[in-house]
């Protein structure tokens, strides 16, 4: 399994700059790149990192997106004076030569294909690559938006031909729409291309119908081409996790990619002048760690937008502190996503019903009475503003963001803990241990019996099950005081061992723990004050146990084929954690569990996104395979196989929706689409 993320700049991309006034291009500055690596010197991040050089990119590998005529242009401008500059610049939207822009648009496209080849190689498990000129605006014969070629779309034909790939995701998270990625890969079903991107019904730049949510892709390309468009600015943290739970997630898994590409735009963050948007700096960690749950998490970064300095340079962090595989930062802000922003996403899911499994049972008849009032809704929406649209626009806003990101900045960044797992060494515990993991030393007995005598003095009766009591304490404890990220037990009795793990931890102040059950769950704490929420997954309804809003069952009986299950996790439960905002997640497994190895691996690694990763793992002890698999999902050693990709029935999609439906006004992260009409 590859490990180590690759860095690679080169500030000789940082001659490349505007010569004469342009209030369009004059954001695009080299300082962007010089500062953004300067902020990774200051946070350690650039020596933890594998340095690997860029390099031009020759005119072969420019030609496999750009016509003859675009290289002859852009390399005849490498000896004009600034007057012929001026005037070739002229001929594009948007966009300035410089002498050495072509030298450096090379570098830019050279620096993204080494970054292919150390990721292809092995030699790294991802990286990013800081580059400038970007290039998601480029086309095959014009150079736009700040962009002359389109490093992204030429690393993604480049991987196709040299690595013969035939799925490549490409994630472009950048504020504005990479139209050129998608005019070179409209038609091509080996590409899925998925940007979202400020719209605003048209209004804002570039202003293409063609960027709108109903381009869905060509010919054999239909349904891999995917377009979010934001119809307001402010859209903030919740709304990019939303996306990403109701939209990308669900096709990104089903796609199932052999790489996936970022087109890694910060001008999304807040702060930026161009997205004036209100998403903070730890929401693109959140973003990173779930892309990198995918192709064996074979994920390369490159830079495309981000103007704010400040801003780009923590998000950058982030970036990199999160391939580098730290603890994800807890995210701020309300967890609840506006109504535009749910609009588009109940759009664009509708209209990627006819080329998606995950969405053969999508209930789109809101398009029905929709399409008679659509013009209503955009009239409609045009004059009202959502919350997030008036804490934006006043000018005095500006000023409280750059405060926010003056003082907000200073420690984002938390120290790590040195070591990621602790377990114990109980039998049988050896073959799961990994680098990663720390042995812990077990709880004497006098001291295990006071902890537990509090509320499950009956419930002990015999030495073995209070032993595994005091081994997993132990670990919880060492969690508890942030000596390390996360833990493993195995116990005899992981419902006991759950509930036991739920009190400590709130007694020990931990104001909201998340506890996920899979399997029959014996014994159920009371979750009445908040402090606990429970969601079990189990083959059958309990009788008699109705959920409520912090005590949830899932019915879930795992497709005997593969892994049906990322329907459920990506839909309703990651979605319920996230509106939570856990400081703890107990993960256990006990008796009857309905649900693969898989399925539980991919929900360990995706529930890692919460509570800075803290995580406790109780697995009953018989299972020694999942104990492993487990083990490596929290080691972060490796991204556990998911198993083979198995759409979910419409009984079961029925199923999440009801659930969504009782539950999406107490847990807002589950809203997907519009209350029927407007
Ligand atoms: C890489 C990038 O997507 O950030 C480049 C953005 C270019 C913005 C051009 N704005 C033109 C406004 C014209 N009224
Ligand atoms: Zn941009």
């Amino acid at each position: 399994m590859a490990s180590g993320t690759a860095l690679i700049y080169d500030e000789k991309m940082a001659t490349h700059k505007l010569l004469w006034s342009d209030p369009i291009c004059d954001i695009e500055v080299p300082e962007r790149l010089s500062s953004s690596y300067e902020q990774l010197k200051s946070y350690h991040l650039v020596e933890r990192c594998v340095p690997v050089p860029a390099r031009e990119g020759s005119e072969e590998e420019i030609l496999l997106v750009h016509s003859l005529e675009h290289l002859e242009v852009a390399k005849s401008t490498q000896t004009m004076n600034e007057e012929e500059l001026k005037r070739v610049s002229e001929n594009y939207d948007a966009f300035f030569f410089h002498p050495s822009t072509y030298h450096c648009a090379r570098l830019a496209v050279g620096a993204t294909l080494q970054l292919v080849d150390a990721v292809m190689s092995g030699e790294v498990r991802n990286g990013m690559a800081l580059v400038r000129p970007p290039g998601h605006h480029s086309q095959r014969n014009a150079a736009n938006g700040f962009c002359l070629f389109n490093n992204v779309a030429i690393a993604a034909e480049y991987a196709k031909l040299k690595y013969g790939l035939q799925r490549i995701l490409i994630v472009d998270w950048d504020v504005h729409h990479g139209q050129g990625i998608q005019y070179i890969f409209e038609e091509d079903p080996s590409v899925l291309y998925f940007s979202w991107h400020r719209y605003e019904h048209q209004e804002f730049w570039p202003s293409l119908k063609e960027s709108d949510y109903d381009a869905v892709g060509l010919g054999k390309g239909k349904g891999f081409n995917i377009n979010l468009p934001w119809n307001k600015v402010g859209m903030g943290n919740s709304d990019y996790l939303a996306a990403f739970f109701h939209v990308l997630l669900p096709m990104a898994f089903e796609f199932d990619p052999e790489l996936v590409i970022v087109s890694s735009g910060y001008d999304s963050g807040i702060g930026d002048p161009e997205g004036q948007m209100n998403a903070t700096p730890e929401v693109f960690a959140h973003l990173t760690h779930f892309l990198m749950q995918l192709a064996n998490g074979k994920l390369c970064v490159i830079l495309e937008g981000g103007y704010h300095l400040k801003s780009l340079g923590e998000s950058v962090c982030m970036t990199v502190k999160t391939l580098l595989g730290d603890p994800v930062p807890q995210i701020t802000g309300e967890m609840a996503p506006c109504l535009s922003a749910v609009e588009s996403i109940q759009n664009v899911r509708a209209a990627h019903k006819p080329y998606w499994k995950w969405l053969a049972y999508e209930d789109t008849s809101f398009l029905q009475n929709l399409s008679t009032k659509s013009h209503l809704l955009k009239k409609a929406n045009s004059n009202t503003s959502t919350e997030h649209e008036t804490k934006i626009t006043n000018n005095n806003n500006t000023v409280k963001v750059e405060r926010f990101l003056e003082l907000h900045m200073k420690n984002i960044l938390f120290p790590v803990p040195p070591i990621k797992t602790a377990t114990i060494g109980s039998e049988g515990s050896e073959h799961f241990l990994s680098e990663h993991v720390q042995l812990v030393k077990e709880m004497d007995k006098t001291e295990i019996k006071s902890l537990v005598s509090g509320f499950y003095a009956d419930l002990v009766e015999e030495d073995k099950i209070l032993l595994s009591l005091g081994s997993m304490l132990a670990i919880l404890d060492k969690i508890l005081k942030k000596e390390v990220c996360n833990g493993i037990a195995a116990s005899p009795t992981a419902a006991l061992s759950a509930a036991v793990a739920l009190r400590h931890s709130v007694r020990f102040g931990f104001q909201r723990v998340l506890c996920v059950f899979v399997g029959d769950m014996q014994i159920t704490p009371n979750t009445e004050d908040g402090k606990m929420l429970i969601i079990n997954i189990c083959e059958k309804e309990q009788p008699g146990k109705t959920s409520c809003k912090h005590c949830i069952s899932l019915n879930w009986k795992e497709d005997a084929e593969g892994n049906d299950f990322f329907s459920a996790v990506l839909g309703f439960i990651l979605p319920v954690a996230y509106s939570y905002q856990p400081n703890l997640t107990v993960i256990a497994v006990g008796p009857n569990r309905s649900l693969g190895i898989s399925g539980i691996s991919l929900l360990v690694a995706l529930l890692q996104g919460l509570a800075e990763s803290r995580i406790v793992a109780v697995i009953e002890d018989t299972e020694i395979s999942l104990l492993q698999s487990v083990a490596k999902a929290l080691g972060g050693a490796s991204t556990p196989p998911f198993g083979i990709y198995v759409p979910p029935t419409q009984e079961k999609v029925k199923k999440i929706k009801a659930l969504r439906d009782q539950f999406q006004q107490e847990w807002k992260m589950l809203q997907c689409s519009v209350k029927d009409g407007i």
